[in-house]
């Protein structure tokens, strides 16, 4: 038999020198725990190892042509996690000050073979539940006790990546995982109660590299490349849309982005995590562009003053600068006053740097300008209208998206994203269709001047000139040359987000100031807790924490026995439960070998049937695997190759 030309062009493949088929060394369980526009992700356990982890299955039917996507994450991946291992087995001088070690946050790739239908990587295993998860079924995260800690942490990440020259290039809410603690098998979600911010910051994982690049030479054009997730790219970005259809003048014209593209989405998802929306969302896709090209975004007025907020506000400004040559990187926002208490030691050199930047020197000063408030035209929502556009904000969201030539995932994949997508919708319209509260009375009876004086919301809006630019993140000089942190001014410009195309954000954001009122309270009892200095842990516990609340842990190689090392192998089988005794445990692999029915992502979808047990971890009982080597595999031939993805290369 031929093989696909696809197993060629991924590259896993190329030493095979015929078909022999090989038996998985994995099961997985059979609801996923997520999927993605690619993949379909489901907790698996290596029947030697009895180790758990997350297999990932893209189907080869949906990134057809586009294998060098899958290539580029998997090389990534493999590079990061070596990087990990080394960082770890030689330390360095950071890893003892700073709370949070960027390197401990990244997904970490154990495995990787083909089968028929997928090419699949085994990560590390996460709770089902990411971010975005956490963010809704909460409204928003608690700016002290959460946001600020879990930027810290993603501020770390981001610096660990960008300083291995990799940038993501789709940094939301989604690729935020938590890691399961391997101890309790749960998160330490529970324990946050009695400490100082929310442990779980110690827990949380970047994933899915599927866009992410490294940043050498030989990435010109695909750091030119309209790639993201519309809610979360950068103006630069946006720049580079319908770039598939552009002469080549024009296209030289464009210049590259680089790392920073990170840091506005950072922005995006810290605003996120502390609004319950994102700053950028309009009705349309246009106008979404639109405002990420004029930096014209979401203001909550009552907040704006509000100093709890003052340095989050302030933070948000340096991550949502137009220019990417003036925006902050990872490293410099380690001395930022919303999160410098994280880091013992933070580095300022790039500040330097930036100033002395002959390529920003002739950068014109930006003029604080006071501009007008913005009134949004709010007419009394249609509820219904609200609750149809809500649906189409948060699909949008969902979506990462390509060069001009979408991917379009397969009818299978694309439902049940849609459902996961509804159960979040149905989870918000329950919020919103809450019986009468005074918030309620007070949305129905808004308008435009209800809003403009007790919980209006502004649109920070700036010119595209920088001359005459009303975003304050400049400027002045520091004594000691430095660029120092201004506080933040709500812009008073007219906005370009009147009318009805903004009512499905409006509305949301109203939801949302309304609800910020009692957040308030939480967070000022926060800040007088006697462990807290200016309402913040000092330094000294701080590093103390460090110590304690660290949930990283080095996975040790798995054995290379127990390994698939990029083999071609059947699809793995599909169990209920991991406690379900094996149909034998002889049977696993012989049984599997002489079937003709290969699963595939699309019956993998289907195979809802059994739901018992399914994402509860504490249930699984590896021991009740029974499965021994010699039972199962013991006349399981070896592949003819090897691609060990610690040696090769
Ligand atoms: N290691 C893991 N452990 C647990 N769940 C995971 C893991 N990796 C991914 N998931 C879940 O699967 C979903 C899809 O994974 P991932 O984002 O990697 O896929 P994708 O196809 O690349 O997605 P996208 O459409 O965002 O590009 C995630 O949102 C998450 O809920």
């Amino acid at each position: 038999m031929a093989w696909p030309r696809e197993l060629n062009e991924v590259g896993l493949s190329n030493n095979i020198q015929d078909n022999e088929d090989f038996k998985c060394k994995y099961i997985t369980r059979s609801d996923p725990l997520g999927d993605g526009n690619f993949s379909v992700v489901k907790e698996c356990m290596n029947i030697h190892t009895k180790e758990l982890y997350a297999m990932k299955l893209i189907h080869k039917d949906v990134i057809k042509g586009k294998l060098q996507l899958i290539q580029r994450e998997f090389h990534l991946l493999k590079y990061l996690s070596q990087q990990i291992r080394f960082l770890e087995q030689t330390g360095s001088s950071n890893d003892v000050v700073d709370t949070f070690q960027g390197h401990h946050h990244i997904l970490q790739l154990f495995d990787y073979f083909e089968t028929t239908a997928n090419i699949v990587l085994i990560t590390q295993l996460c709770h089902k539940d990411d971010l975005y998860e956490k963010i809704i079924s909460n409204e928003h995260l608690n700016l002290i006790k959460q946001v600020k800690p879990y930027t810290a942490c993603l501020i770390s990440v981001l610096d660990f990546l960008h300083s291995q020259g990799v940038v993501h290039r789709d940094i939301k809410a989604e690729n935020i995982l938590f890691r399961l603690n391997k101890n309790t098998a749960t998160s330490t979600s529970t324990t946050t109660e009695n400490n100082e911010y929310d442990l779980t910051a110690h827990d949380l994982i970047l994933g899915d590299f599927g866009l992410a690049l490294e940043m050498n030479n030989d990435t010109g054009m695909a750091l030119k490349e309209y790639v993201g997730t519309m809610s979360y790219i950068s103006p630069e970005i946006v720049k580079c849309k319908g770039i598939g259809l552009m002469t080549s003048q024009e296209i030289n014209s464009i210049s590259q982005y680089d790392s920073k593209v990170d840091i506005w989405a950072l922005g995006v998802l810290v605003y996120f995590m502390a609004m319950g929306y994102t700053p950028f969302d309009c009705e349309t896709d246009e106008e979404t562009l639109e405002c990420i090209l004029n930096c014209d975004y979401y203001i909550d007025e009552s907040l704006v003053n509000d100093p709890i907020y003052k340095d989050f506000w302030n933070f948000i400004q340096c991550c949502f600068v137009k220019d990417n040559l003036r925006r902050r990187s990872a490293r410099t926002l380690k001395s930022h006053p919303f999160i410098q208490e994280f880091f013992i030691s933070p580095s300022l050199q790039e500040d330097i740097n930036l100033v002395t930047s002959p390529s920003v020197a002739h950068l014109p000063k930006l003029k604080k300008n006071k501009s007008l408030t913005s009134l949004h035209n709010l007419k009394k929502p249609p509820i219904r209208r609200q609750s149809s556009s809500l649906i189409t904000r948060i699909e949008s969201k969902k979506q990462s998206f390509n060069i001009p030539d979408l991917i379009t995932p397969p009818p299978s994949m694309a439902k049940s994203s849609t459902n996961l997508m509804k159960q979040q919708n149905h989870l918000l319209q329950s919020q919103m269709w809450h019986p009468p509260s005074s918030a309620n009375l007070y949305i129905q009876s808004s308008n435009a001047n209800v809003l403009s004086s007790n919980s209006s919301m502004s649109s920070m809006h700036t010119n595209n000139n920088n001359n005459n630019n009303n975003n304050n993140n400049t400027i002045g000089h520091h004594p000691n040359g430095l660029t120092p942190l201004t506080p933040f001014t709500p812009a008073t410009n007219n906005t370009t987000r009147d009318g009805p195309p903004n009512l499905a954000k409006i509305r949301d954001t109203l939801r949302r100031t309304i609800s910020m009122t009692s957040i308030k309270t939480q967070d000022t009892s926060a800040t007088s807790s006697t462990n807290l200095t200016n309402g913040f842990p000092s330094s000294d516990q701080l590093t103390r924490n460090n110590q304690t609340n660290s949930t990283f842990f080095l996975d040790p190689q798995p054995p290379k026995g127990s390994l698939m090392n990029g083999v071609f192998c059947e699809t793995p089988e599909s169990l209920s439960n991991f406690n379900t005794t094996p149909r034998s445990s002889l049977s696993l692999s012989r049984q599997n070998s002489q079937s003709n029915e290969i699963p595939t992502v699309n019956s993998i979808h289907s195979n809802n049937n059994n739901h018992s047990n399914i994402n509860n971890h504490n249930n699984i009982n590896s021991n009740s695997y029974v499965l021994s080597r010699s039972s199962s595999y013991t006349n399981v031939k070896k592949p003819y190759f090897e691609l060990n993805f610690e040696d090769d290369e």
